[in-house]
């Protein structure tokens, strides 16, 4: 007899789980642990989807004793282990699985990183044509989905609002200065759009929204997902005092197949240590710094330097080159702020321990 309850139920490959998972799962020797993905945080509060519902989670106190840093707390993407607690409540014990994560710059607070979403197949990047169209914010997000593994897609969204001459013109120019990387041009009324999104989107892979707010990235989804995100979309927590917090759920799984990430809107996007995701967005500007005199070559002033060569002969985009050197000092300066941090944090551990031992020598 065949089940009935068209309500189908999220199984965890509908989650993302595959088999590279399950072994390392066996591998941490966690099969008897209850597994299943992180759907949204709020304040160290966490939201984890399994086959049987989703539960509002917290880290158990032992997790967060042993954490070095912030990035080894859970984020929005990642496996974990849990065990229940109550109906709806439950306590992570391990993060059992995080293949990529995908880093900016903690937003006031240099030399930190903060994650934006982890085990991300494919990263849609959009940008609406009307509001402050950037093709240097289209850069700075290749490089920092370059950086962790993840496929990019340019989303070029509001069509609507610009004149079809308007529209090429702008095209070009994005496909001139980017030309390797799949551009969708769309609008929320645009079918044609709506479904090259739609059949890019493969069952059981993870597809993370970038852009900053008002690009449409909301509407976008809620398109994709044929509305069933915006009822579904409020997930609520209780804080410790027992009052209750709505939050936004950023991880969703498609009816048809297939997990997005939404993210709040973003107004910085500050580069970590990005060394291989700049690499990989300036294909040419790599290539060529090979063939520099200096082998550390700044390619601002060096007599020598192939990039600048490159630049006056008009082989590279003048834009492109001052957005790469304007990443990479800041690339650098985070690489700088971070190894002083933690310097630093050496020294007080130290002191503290030295405390310590005095104080017991002393009793
Ligand atoms: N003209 C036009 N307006 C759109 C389109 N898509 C969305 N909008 C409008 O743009 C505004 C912002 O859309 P959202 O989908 O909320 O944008 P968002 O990127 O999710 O914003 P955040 O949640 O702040 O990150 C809304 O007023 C939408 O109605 C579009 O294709 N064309
Ligand atoms: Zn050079």
């Amino acid at each position: 007899m065949t089940a009935t309850n068209n309500k189908k139920k999220t199984s965890l490959y509908d989650l993302g789980y595959n088999p590279i998972i399950d072994k390392i799962r066996q591998q941490k020797k966690l099969e008897a642990w209850e597994i299943g993905r992180v759907t949204a945080e709020h304040k160290e509060r966490y939201s984890v989807k399994n086959e049987n519902g989703e539960y509002e989670s917290e880290i158990i106190g032992n997790l967060r004793f042993t954490v070095q840093n912030r990035l080894d707390f859970p984020a929005v993407g990642d496996w974990v282990t849990i065990s229940g607690y109550d109906d709806s409540k439950a306590l992570i014990h391990h993060i059992l699985y995080r293949k990529n994560a995908l880093k900016r710059q903690a937003v006031g607070k240099k030399g930190e990183t903060q994650i934006i979403a982890t085990n991300v197949d494919y990263a849609f990047i959009v940008e609406a044509v009307n509001r402050d169209f950037s093709i240097n914010r289209f850069e700075r997000y290749l490089a920092i989905c370059y950086d962790a593994n993840i496929e990019p897609v340019l989303i070029l969204n509001k069509i609507d609002l610009l004149l079809e001459t308007e529209l090429n013109e702008l095209v070009k120019k994005v496909k001139k200065r980017i030309p390797k990387v799949l551009l969708v041009l769309t609008s929320c009324n645009n079918e044609k759009g709506l479904l090259k999104i739609q059949k890019l989107i493969q069952k059981g892979k993870t597809y993370c929204f970038l852009g900053s707010s008002g690009v449409g990235k909301s509407s976008l989804i809620n398109l994709i997902s044929k509305n069933s995100y915006m009822k579904t979309g409020e997930i609520s927590y209780s804080t410790d005092r027992g009052k209750h917090v709505t939050s936004h759920r950023e991880l969703i799984v498609l009816e048809q197949g297939g997990i997005l990430i939404d993210n709040p809107g973003m107004r910085e996007v500050g580069v970590t240590d990005v060394k291989k995701g700049l690499e990989n967005s300036f294909e040419l500007i790599t290539e060529l710094s090979s063939k520099c005199k200096y082998k550390n070559c700044s390619h601002e002033h060096e007599k020598g330097c192939a990039v600048l060569l490159a630049l006056q002969e008009g082989k590279i985009d003048n834009e492109s080159y001052t957005n790469y050197l304007k990443m990479e000092k800041e690339r650098k300066h985070f690489q700088y702020t971070e190894a002083e941090k933690r310097q630093q944090g050496k020294k007080m551990s130290k002191m503290i321990k030295q405390y310590k031992k005095g104080k017991k020598m002393g009793e």
